[in-house]
């Protein structure tokens, strides 16, 4: 513990102390003592035989050169101390200054701290400083009890803090604080000792034999050697950054081992940078310092010197924020407050690398998943409970704090309930509404039945404007409103991070609700973007973005085992795989391990995981495993990756390398309408709605069918697995990844088994069709029935409302079924369990309107509202038009599930057939097959 610091409660209250002024007149002539005094104990238990002992107070004497005083007794040893230094000042006639500090009264404790960490009483203490000192004593000839001022700088948060109150530029300005100092001990000339041109201060008398003996110079308990792995970071960006060993033998001083390693006869030449490790441990840059610096130490232009210069070390600069000259050591090592041995833990390039990954906010989330090869920061929050790692709100806090910004602001607009009770009226989802500008009340107490908009703004540590992110979009949960608008950020500075243009970026930050103050924010990241290499014009910089990456490669090979179980995940599926990743370089027998995981859960279509992981699971069933290989994405992922530096190293610098992945995919959980489907109705909700076709197929005898919206061909196939009437089945979707799914599972039905125990045997032919069922094309014409269930909701309404004029007017099937979930049914499904796995328990708010059944419904209609729609699109097109549906009753309230329209074609209305004589076929075959 450390004791009678003058200047300690200088900082700590901002005004200077008592003690800290009675230092300043009397230095180490005043002396004070401090004994415990034994308070008298009040019995109030008479009889008690067992001693009592009163709490134990302190009482300090303080002993100056013409007089000496007495405290009263306090509780804490340091109340004493400034109690007596108090009645000392009163008695000499100085009054203590009350307001906020000065300047001067900052250089005053600043001195007042220097000429304290030189004095008797610091030597022994625990204070991280304490080992450098003692360390000192252990160093040869003219060193001997020499401290480096850049330790001094840096190891000392009191020191900072004052050499902060004089210049707040000190805080990111390390040769300001070391100028600083060295100002203040050239004050201290009866006491220390600096010798020009050297960044170190020595005191000028030795210490007592009893300080230093009962210092324990020598450390305790320690090997002969020790060998502390550390890394040397070339300011040449050229070069790359290597392992270095530090021998740290005990008898020495570990910073002149350090400045060895940097080509420097001892350390005071070493300056050192803020710590960059993680709690407790201390990893730092040391590097040299420059020479322009060492002559002329009270420069305020210094700063922009050594700037133009040119050695400015990138790497190191941008990883502790802070600039960094010339070649640099990264180490972790030194003392902290636990112990008087020297800490130290071997520092690596996978470290490193990791450092330089989690700087960035796809980064901080791929760490956060430990999935560095494999995770992307998503594109959208769709839900809570599907969101895997790090939240986007604690992302962004860390993303801040590792670039020494200000914590993010939040604010929330309260959005008046009118408006929600309008939008929920309509049944749209309340998407972007514009409170009008009176009517936003900026709140914090938030009312359960409110909506929430969420903006953020985010400033630098000097509360310097830089990004201000305010999007339209409403949310009914508060933490939605929040993990949006910190992933909106957070997507816009990953662009940034990628080395996208300048005017880029405005176009997105336009996009994504974003002002930013060009200025201030290049500012604080210019060393964030790689920076355009014009020799070879590659990409180059702190990242060694590779020409792969830029390009955006694909998957190059892909092999997939295992039975298909025909199952293969959609868009808003939670999936689990297992994966691996390995290196593998052309001509070679090794291959690296780089990244496993058993059990890894995403969501699909989000781009939470590399897209080419997303391309080949969607072909996937589960069981089914593959192994593909991608190009070699940037340096420093695999870097951050491997275990094996050294022959990843290798690999990557010398041969023509990929990465190979292996995975499997273990589980698929469907979104939540599914999961509602299967788990609340028997049979599931799909195959009673695949029934309900089947059932008037079968009773109209036709033909042809078309499914509009088909997706990955569900009900397609299963009226494979019916004997019927059909010869031509198609079907037309938008979704690519639906279509080929529908083909892969077609052509294994159609296409493998033999015809005797297939009963879709009538079936001729069978087609996929890329297109909008918005748009006309003339060869689905006329067919006998027309399917299109569950689609309508997944568009616009106005769209939906195009697509009834274009089936009844154009496309004219005898029959058309259109199914969608009725609206009044949700209060059912989502009083259930299964909903609840959805929700959070403390945000539902019972109040309010059921939710959709799933995020991308766009609708929900009642039965009312369905019957409008169906009942004017039937008159209108001459069609005949009755009302069913499937899962509950019609005859009970709320109706079916599934509200399901039945239009039909009066035999005796013509089928306009001429009118689409010459119509376009702008539909696209994805796949087709013909019975041979
Ligand atoms: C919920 S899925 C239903 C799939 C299938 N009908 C079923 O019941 O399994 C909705 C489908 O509608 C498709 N879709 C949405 N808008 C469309 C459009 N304008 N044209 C064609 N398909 C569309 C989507 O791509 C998606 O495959
Ligand atoms: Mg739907």
């Amino acid at each position: 513990m450390e004791t009678g610091d003058p200047s300690a409660v200088a900082v700590r209250k901002v005004t200077i102390t008592p003690k800290a002024i009675i230092h300043q007149k009397f230095g180490t002539n005043a002396c004070y003592k401090v004994e415990e005094v034994q308070e008298p104990v009040q019995i109030d238990c008479p009889g008690l035989v067992i001693p009592q002992k009163g709490p134990c107070l302190y009482r300090c004497h303080l002993q100056l050169p013409e007089f000496s005083v007495v405290s009263e007794s306090f509780k804490k040893k340091k109340d004493a101390e400034q109690s007596a230094a108090e009645m000392a000042l009163e008695k000499l006639g100085i009054k203590p200054a009350t307001d906020s500090p000065s300047v001067e009264d900052a250089w005053d404790g600043l001195i007042a701290r220097v000429s304290h960490l030189f004095s008797d009483e610091f030597l022994p203490s625990l204070h991280p400083l304490g080992g450098h000192f003692r360390a000192a004593l252990r160093r040869d000839g003219d060193l001997y009890g020499s401290i480096p001022v850049s330790v001094t700088a840096v190891c000392d948060a009191k020191i900072s803090n004052l050499c902060r109150l004089i210049n707040p530029k000190a805080d990111s300005n390390l040769f300001m604080v070391i100028s600083f100092i060295m100002r203040a001990a050239a004050k201290l000339t009866e006491f220390v000792v600096t010798s020009n041109g050297q960044l170190s201060i020595k005191r000028k008398n030795p210490y007592p034999t009893e300080i230093i003996e009962s210092s324990t110079i020598e450390e305790s308990v320690s090997p002969e050697t020790i060998l502390v792995e550390a890394l040397h970071v070339p300011y040449s960006l050229e070069k790359t950054v290597q392992p270095v060993t530090l021998n740290m033998s005990s008898s020495g001083y570990y910073m002149d081992v350090i400045a060895q390693k940097l080509g420097l006869t001892e350390a005071s030449k070493v300056l050192v940078s803020k710590n960059i490790g993680k709690g407790s441990s201390d990893t730092r840059f040391y590097f040299a310092a420059p020479e322009p610096f060492l002559l002329d130490l009270s420069s305020d232009h210094l700063h922009v010197k050594l700037h133009s210069e040119g050695s400015l070390n990138a790497r190191a600069s941008y990883i502790c924020g802070q600039d960094i000259y010339g070649d640099a050591i990264m180490a972790s090592v030194g003392y902290t407050w636990r112990s008087k041995d020297l800490f130290s833990e071997d520092m690596s390039l996978r470290l490193y690398y990791r450092m330089l990954i989690g700087k960035t906010p796809s980064g901080i989330y791929k760490l956060s998943r430990e999935a560095i090869l494999t995770a992307e920061l998503p594109s959208v929050f769709s839900m809570k409970t599907n969101w895997r790692g790090c939240f986007p709100k604690e992302i962004l806090s860390m993303f801040c704090r590792r670039h020494r910004l200000s914590e993010p602001v939040f604010s929330f607009l309260n959005v008046p309930s009118k408006e929600i009770s309008e939008s929920s009226r309509s049944l749209k989802k309340p998407k972007v509404i514009e409170p009008a500008e009176d009517e936003i009340k900026l709140s914090q107490s938030l009312r359960s039945e409110s909506s929430f908009r969420c903006e953020v703004k985010i400033f630098s540590k000097s509360q310097d404007w830089l990004i201000h992110c305010s999007p339209k979009e409403i949310y009914k949960k508060q933490n939605d409103s929040v993990h949006n608008v910190s992933l909106k950020v957070l997507t816009w500075l990953n662009a940034y991070f990628t080395g996208i243009p300048l005017e880029k970026l405005n176009q997105w930050a336009d996009a994504l609700d974003i002002r930013f103050c060009t200025k201030n924010f290049l500012e604080v990241f210019v060393l964030c973007q790689p920076a355009p290499n014009v020799e070879n014009g590659e990409i180059q910089g702190i990242f060694h973005v590779s020409k792969d990456t830029v390009a955006g490669s694909g998957v190059c090979t892909l092999s997939i085992e295992g039975r298909d179980c025909g199952v293969c995940p959609l868009s808003g599926s939670l999936l689990c795989i297992s994966y691996s990743v390995f290196l593998i370089a052309e001509g070679e027998n090794v291959n690296v391990h780089l990244e496993s995981n058993d059990e890894f859960e995403f969501e699909m279509g989000n781009g939470t995981v590399i897209p080419q992981l997303e391309t080949v699971v969607t072909q996937l069933s589960v069981g089914h495993s593959a192994c593909f290989n991608i190009n070699v994405p940037s340096q420093e992922l695999v870097l951050g990756a491997a275990a094996d530096s050294a022959t990843t190293l290798y690999l990557l610098d010398s041969k023509i390398c990929c990465l190979e992945y292996r995975i499997t995919l273990l589980r698929i959980t469907e979104p939540l309408e599914e999961r509602m489907e299967q788990a609340l109705f028997s049979p599931p909700l799909s195959n009673q709605r695949v029934e309900y076709a089947v059932k008037h197929v079968k009773e109209s005898c036709a033909n042809t069918l078309v499914d509009f919206g088909c997706g990955s061909g569900s009900l397609l196939s299963s009226l494979l697995g019916y004997t019927t009437s059909l010869e031509k089945i198609v079907g037309v979707d938008i979704s690519l990844k639906g279509l080929s799914r529908a083909a892969k599972i077609l052509h294994s039905k159609l296409g493998t088994k033999s015809d005797a125990d297939v009963p879709c045997v009538g079936i001729k032919s069978a087609v996929l069709y890329d297109g909008s069922i918005t748009d006309f094309d003339s060869r689905l014409f006329g067919f006998d029935i027309g399917t299109c269930l569950e689609v309508i909701e997944h568009m616009e309404e106005d769209q939906a409302y195009l697509f009834g004029d274009v089936v009844l007017s154009s496309f004219r099937p005898k029959i058309l079924i259109v199914s969608t979930p009725n609206y009044e049914y949700n209060v059912i499904l989502q009083a259930s369990n299964i909903n609840g796995q959805e929700e959070d328990p403390e945000e539902k708010t019972p109040s309010q309107a059921p939710k959709f059944r799933n995020h991308d419904h766009k609708f929900e209609w009642t039965r009312e509202q369905f019957n409008r729609w169906a009942s004017e699109l039937a008159t209108t097109n001459g069609y005949t038009v009755e009302f069913s549906g499937v899962g509950g009753s019609g005859d009970v309230e709320p109706g079916f599930a599934s509200q399901i329209a039945l239009f039909r074609r009066p035999l005796q209305s013509p089928d306009n057939v001429s009118l689409h004589e010459d119509a376009a076929e702008c539909y696209k075959v994805i796949w087709e097959w013909h019975r041979e």
